[in-house]
């Protein structure tokens, strides 16, 4: 008895989805990718399901994907619950040593355990440190930032406590991993030479990482659709002089200054492209890597 086998067209529309694939997974099989999850991407407990299925898939593609996490509206959080007072000067927390003490808890504690059982629930094996650990991260006091005085208006000189700059970042620990089929999930916390524990901006670490490993792609993914302009419309592509322009125009704001900031210096030290992406859309990474579509802004250094 014959029968005519007419594929699903659903079924059919996923085998094409696969092939768009295919080129971009031989592209990027054994290249690295960091990827900044940010604290305000994570609110959502579907799309941190997503994330994860995302960081998975592209580990068993031959990816070495390295997660860096934030958290400041988790801190934020568990600072009122304390009744600790906080401010942001320049768009980094002023941290006293009680802030770092309760940052570190948030970050390496409970955040980083979060996105690791998100990832093992997602099938994957990952490994949760932070920039302590294996002497991943050394990070110097960041000079204090001018403001300007609430009250009189008059310019000051605001120390911001024990925030930290990574000045320097041994790779070793996130290769070994790497090469066991680990995902590094790291927490943006440091260590200094003085033996202080730093609270470090989660962009800045990841981009340090993203700089000292070279990585392919430099993903961060945040609480809108990437870069905007002054009409609030998506700009897919830019490089570091139209970056300035639009800093300069006032286009670029908060937030995204310091995460430009990071683009840039992640694209002038070895970083192939870094991309601005909407976590809280489902799948946000696996349509930027490996569709024709693409998502999101892309940061390039400027043609030699
Ligand atoms: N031109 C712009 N385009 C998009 N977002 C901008 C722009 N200028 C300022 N922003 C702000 O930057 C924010 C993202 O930075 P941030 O809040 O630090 O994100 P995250 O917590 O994910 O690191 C956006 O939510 C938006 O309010
Ligand atoms: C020094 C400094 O500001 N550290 C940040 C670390 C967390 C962070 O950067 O998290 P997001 O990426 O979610 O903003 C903070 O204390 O909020």
């Amino acid at each position: 008895m014959t029968q005519n086998y007419a594929p699903d067209p659903a079924l059919l529309a996923k085998a094409e989805t696969l092939v768009e694939a295919l080129p971009y997974m031989q592209r990027y099989a054994g290249k690295t990718f960091v990827v900044k999850y940010g604290g305000h991407a994570m609110g959502d407990p579907e799309a941190a399901r997503d994330f994860a299925e995302d960081v998975v898939l592209m580990k068993a593609v031959g990816i070495n994907v390295i997660v860096v996490h934030g958290g400041g509206p988790q801190i934020g959080a568990m600072l009122k619950r304390l009744g600790v007072e906080s401010q942001f000067v320049g768009g980094l927390r002023v941290t006293d040593k009680e802030t770092a003490q309760i940052a570190e808890m948030v970050l390496a504690g409970s955040i980083n355990k979060e996105i690791v059982s998100w990832i093992s629930g997602a099938g994957g094996r990952a490994v949760g440190i932070s920039g302590k650990d294996g002497g991943l991260v050394l990070c110097e006091k960041v000079g204090g930032k001018r403001e300007p005085d609430p009250n009189s208006g008059i310019e000051r000189h605001v120390d911001l406590g024990f925030v930290g700059d990574p000045v320097a970042v041994d790779r070793s620990i996130l290769d070994s991993l790497s090469k066991d089929g680990i995902i590094p999930v790291v927490a943006p916390v440091g260590i200094g030479a003085d033996g202080h524990t730093y609270n470090i901006n989660a962009d800045t670490m990841a981009g340090a990482i993203a700089a000292e490993v070279k990585a392919s792609r430099f993903f961060l993914l945040t609480d809108v659709p990437g870069v905007l302009d002054k009409d609030k419309q998506l700009l897919t592509d830019l490089d570091p002089a139209r970056i300035n322009a639009l800093q300069q125009d006032g286009t670029i704001t908060g937030g995204m200054i310091p995460k430009l900031e990071t683009c840039i210096h992640a694209v002038e030290n070895g970083v192939d492209a870094a991309v601005i992406l909407d976590g809280r859309v489902p799948h946000a990474m696996l349509l930027e890597i490996f569709t024709r579509r693409g998502a999101g802004t892309l940061v390039r250094a400027a043609a030699a």
